[in-house]
């Protein structure tokens, strides 16, 4: 950060269910196939991520820029295959559902499921859920989770009612996954909003956000997005009991035609070369002796559970309403100093995910799951409870100074009674409270740099510092601050990106 002169500034089960012998024989003659399908499986999954990227312009084949891979502890994350430069995307994936966050029940998370593809239903169950809530009858609980060594015992039950994070912590430190806060609303981004400050931001690269042809570029999946249009064979045959649904924890069942061939194409045993179980598939043979598979209390439950593990809220940049469930993003693990930012596209309707910083071959790749910015390692571990991890990451290490998020929490709450008083009366705000409130956005960016948080957080800092200048007339300043906002801006998201066109014409105030 840089001062002007004028201011110094688990195994994932499928559902369990009683065997029969005969079904005991079967599942003899059916293992060896099936550790093969399993191979596959997971071949095909890491196949997808990995998918080749395309130029936009030359339409060249370029090296992937990551890999699936199983880190000890945290089960699958994504890795660099190279060097990434700060700013370009990696993946733009359309989410696997969307659901508008006001009304996320776990019915409609359970119909929503129903109303994929097969082949989608597969991959969604192949992702890590983190037991978050439990079938009633605790012999049911299914844990899932794939991370080695941290399966969780809780037994907290968490509705979209209630998200039951139990941390005490305020809607402000609830960040953008949806998992324990679920039905909790992240404020708003964008100008108006998360005006928080800032200043004139030097970040690693930030000459190649702009111009850089690399920073257009898209990685696809192959996945089926919102836009596929064939209906589900389950849609039609589910015999879909909202009723039953609504309460997926009580020990009934109902019956989905068309599972079946989804199913026998899942992962079933521990394969090798990911090291880790995946999906023991031990319970699943019954799915291969029947036409019309049962779906348990325990599969809802595993539904369930795995939106709210993997869910992200999706900024339009002016609410937060809805959440979805993207394959790849769904493979990130989170850091409290990530390298990649996902980002909705409200227009394309596109997850993306572009690096913050420069990513060296071999790194993983994390985002935040919660608000790190100015949080305390306690807040931190209380919140990241509820995904059933403790976070080892360099800023949660033993005896690392936290003074600096301490700072920028101190800036933040005094920054904040200045922004509520702008927001009513802009002209009661004498020049030295503004002055004082640049000098403490332009602390709080460098604090930021310094902690290597180069989210969108940090773009809010500058717009809010240009915001300030611009009233005191200070316009060099304001342009400039505005245009280092920018930049932290189109790392995470992309010029495409309407939040960034948004901050684009908000940046002609400043011109004028
Ligand atoms: C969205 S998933 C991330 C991908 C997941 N590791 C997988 O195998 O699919 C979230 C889960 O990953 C694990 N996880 C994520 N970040 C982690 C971290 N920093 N340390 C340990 N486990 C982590 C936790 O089990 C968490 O519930």
């Amino acid at each position: 950060m840089v001062r002007t002169d004028e201011n110094d500034h688990s195994s994932t089960n499928l559902p369990t269910s009683d065997t029969t012998p005969s079904q005991t024989g079967k599942k003899k003659r059916h293992r060896a196939g099936k550790k093969d399908q399993s191979k596959r499986h997971r071949r095909q999954e890491r196949e997808a991520l990995s998918q080749t990227m395309i130029d936009d312009d030359s339409e060249s084949i370029e090296t992937p820029a990551f890999e699936l891979r199983s880190v000890e502890a945290k089960g699958l994350g994504l890795f660099a295959t190279r060097d990434i430069e700060v700013g370009e995307r990696i993946i733009q994936e359309a989410p696997l559902f969307i659901l508008p966050k006001s009304d996320i029940t776990n019915s409609l998370i359970i119909e929503s499921f129903i109303n994929l593809q097969p082949d989608q239903q597969v991959a969604y169950l192949e992702l890590c859920a983190h037991t978050t809530c439990i079938p009633r009858d605790e012999t049911e609980v299914e844990k899932t989770c794939v991370a080695e060594g941290s399966v969780s015992n809780s037994t907290e039950v968490h509705t979209p009612e209630n998200p039951g994070d139990g941390t005490g912590l305020s809607e402000e430190q609830i960040d953008r996954r949806s998992c324990a806060s679920d039905m909790q609303s992240f404020p708003p981004k964008g100008l108006d909003s998360g005006s928080d400050g800032g200043s004139i931001c030097k970040s690693p690269n930030a000459d190649s956000c702009g111009g850089d042809p690399s920073f257009r570029q898209t990685y696809k999946l192959e996945l089926p997005g919102p836009e596929a249009t064939t209906p589900s064979p389950l849609t039609k045959q589910s015999g879909f009991d909202r009723s039953i649904v609504d309460n997926p924890f009580e020990a009934r069942i109902w019956k989905v035609n068309g599972l079946k061939d989804a199913l026998e194409a899942t992962t079933t045993t521990t394969d090798p070369d990911m090291g880790s179980s995946v999906h023991d598939s031990s319970d699943d043979d019954q799915y291969q002796d029947v036409s019309a598979v049962e779906m348990t209390a325990s599969l809802a439950a595993r539904v369930v559970n795995i939106w709210r593990t993997n869910s992200y809220m999706l900024d339009d940049g002016i609410n937060l309403d809805h959440a979805g469930v993207g394959m790849a993003p769904s493979r990130l693990n989170h850091s409290c100093s990530p390298n990649v930012y996902v980002a909705f596209n409200s227009t394309s309707g596109y997850m993306t995910v572009q690096t913050v910083m420069p990513v060296a071959a071999g790194d993983e790749l994390c985002t935040a799951y919660i608000n790190v910015t100015d949080m305390q390692r306690t807040e931190r571990r209380a919140l990241l409870s509820a995904w059933g991890f403790e976070c080892g990451c360099v800023a949660c290490a033993d005896g690392r100074d936290e003074s600096r998020r301490r700072k920028i929490k101190e800036i933040k709450t005094r920054v904040g009674v200045v922004k509520m008083a702008m927001m009513e009366d802009l002209t009661a705000i004498p020049a030295a409270q503004l002055e004082q409130t640049v000098g403490d956005l332009l602390d709080q960016a460098t604090l930021m740099e310094e902690e290597s948080l180069f989210g969108p957080d940090l773009a809010d800092v500058c717009f809010g510092a240009a915001r300030c200048c611009l009233i005191l007339d200070r316009r060099e300043e304001a342009r400039q601050l505005q245009s280092e906002g920018l930049k932290v801006l189109l790392r995470g998201h992309g010029l495409d990106n309407p939040i960034c066109l948004a901050a684009f014409q908000a940046g002609d105030l400043c011109e004028a």
